[in-house]
């Protein structure tokens, strides 16, 4: 028995940081996944461990069955189709089989994400043995929703074999969930993404789940109806960052600037609820599309500031706005910032010879550029036929 999910990344056109505090906030799905395949062992596998194999970084874990039982007790009386948090009993579990994987120095990251696998594992499947592989076209801890699109495709896959989803096993290629499954996968991801983020707003694992372009405020989501395309440069500056430290950052700078930083939330939730206006808004109406872009970039710049003012922009990030304002382009951070990837608006007028120079420029800094298609699908499965 084997199954295979995907889930896309994202990037946030607006209001990231301020999300979290209640603020609008505007994200769309990108064609870059993170895939899990999961083969739940038969009698003629390996019955006494469960396996996660990393692929992108060549690591290997493994666990008897017997301490996944110990170390969560209570796994036997929880539900798939109730998601619970994570206990602080459980939290203590997870992080005794954690530090006994003496994961390498230069992988210490990967830790909160193999947290949240014991957790969303032992929850859904429990006790049974298992090998699961993760893999991403994802950059990992670059503002791309790395740990959205992990805990989103671990659901998927975790799920598909239980009674709570209702998926067509025949099916051959990939397949969408239904809207409640994709409501349970989210549920579940959530779960996850709050042991990699502290204090999610839930933006990411939600578009990762349902795909499309969205607006997001306070756990509600509305899928947007874009009349235009938006073309994205992303630029990894390749510093590496930590979103649960960068969001904690945010909210230490809250409690002391409490009223400041109440209006630095406000001025973000209007700029994402007139991005929202545009984005959606008919062409050709009053506004052609060359005036639209001009607007989304004034807006993306605003947007930028604000995030300068929140304590989350870094000297790589303020290297690639002075780069690409050069060719009078605009960008702003995508995902946590300090470090990671920056959006740039590119218009659609603006020559490829443009293009061409902006991305040598940066690259030349050490930077690596790339395009992604915008607004695609969102979490999908495929069931692998037994050869
Ligand atoms: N494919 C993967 N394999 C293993 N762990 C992963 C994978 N993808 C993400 N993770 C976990 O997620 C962490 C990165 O999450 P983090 O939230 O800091 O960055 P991000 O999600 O890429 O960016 P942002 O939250 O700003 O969009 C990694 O350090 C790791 O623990
Ligand atoms: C920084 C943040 O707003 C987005 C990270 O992609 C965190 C969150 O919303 O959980
Ligand atoms: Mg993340």
């Amino acid at each position: 028995m084997e199954v295979k999910t995907r889930a896309p990344g994202k990037i946030i056109l607006s209001g990231e940081h301020a999300v979290v505090h209640g603020s609008t906030a505007v994200a769309s799905s990108i064609d870059l996944y993170t895939f899990v395949s999961l083969r739940i062992a038969t009698p003629s596998d390996d019955q006494d461990s469960l396996k996660l194999h990393l692929k992108d970084m060549a690591l290997e874990f493994s666990w008897p069955i017997s301490r996944i039982r110990e170390a969560f007790p209570e796994s036997a009386t929880v539900l798939s189709s109730m998601p619970t948090s994570c206990s602080m009993e459980s939290a203590r579990a997870i992080a005794a089989l954690v530090e006994e994987l003496n994961i390498p120095e230069a992988n210490f990251g990967l830790a909160p994400g193999i947290s949240a696998f014991l957790w969303l594992y032992s929850s859904i499947q429990g006790y049974k043995p298992a090998t699961v592989v993760v893999s991403s076209e994802l950059p990992l801890g670059s503002g791309l929703g790395s740990s959205a699109a992990f805990c989103v495709a671990l659901a998927a896959a975790l799920l598909a074999f239980t009674d709570s989803v209702l998926v067509d096993v025949n099916h051959q290629g990939w397949l969408s969930f239904g809207v409640k499954d994709l409501d349970l996968v989210n549920k579940w991801a959530f779960e996850g993404e709050k042991m990699l983020h502290g204090k999610p707003s839930g933006i990411d694992n939600t578009v990762s789940t349902y795909g499309n372009i969205i607006s997001f405020k306070s756990g509600n989501l509305t899928h947007m109806k874009s009349t235009m395309s938006l073309k994205m440069l992303i630029t990894n500056t390749k510093v590496g960052r930590n979103t649960k430290a960068l969001v904690a950052g945010v909210s230490e700078r809250m409690l002391r600037h409490s009223d400041a930083m109440a209006f630095v939330f406000s001025a973000v939730d209007s700029i994402s609820k007139e991005l929202t206006a545009i984005i959606q808004s008919p062409t050709p109406d009053e506004l052609s599309v060359t005036e639209k872009e001009a607007k989304i970039e004034e807006l993306m710049e605003m947007n930028q500031g604000l995030l300068q003012s929140m304590g989350v922009s870094h000297a790589t990030i303020e290297t690639v706005l002075r780069t690409t304002l050069k060719y009078k382009l605009s960008s702003k951070l995508t995902g946590a910032g300090g470090g990671g990837c920056v959006l740039t608006l590119l218009p659609t007028l603006l020559s490829g010879t443009v293009v061409d120079k902006v991305i040598a420029e940066l690259e030349s800094c050490g930077f690596q550029c790339f395009t992604a298609g915008v607004g695609g699908k969102g979490v999908e499965i495929s069931f692998v036929v037994p050869s």
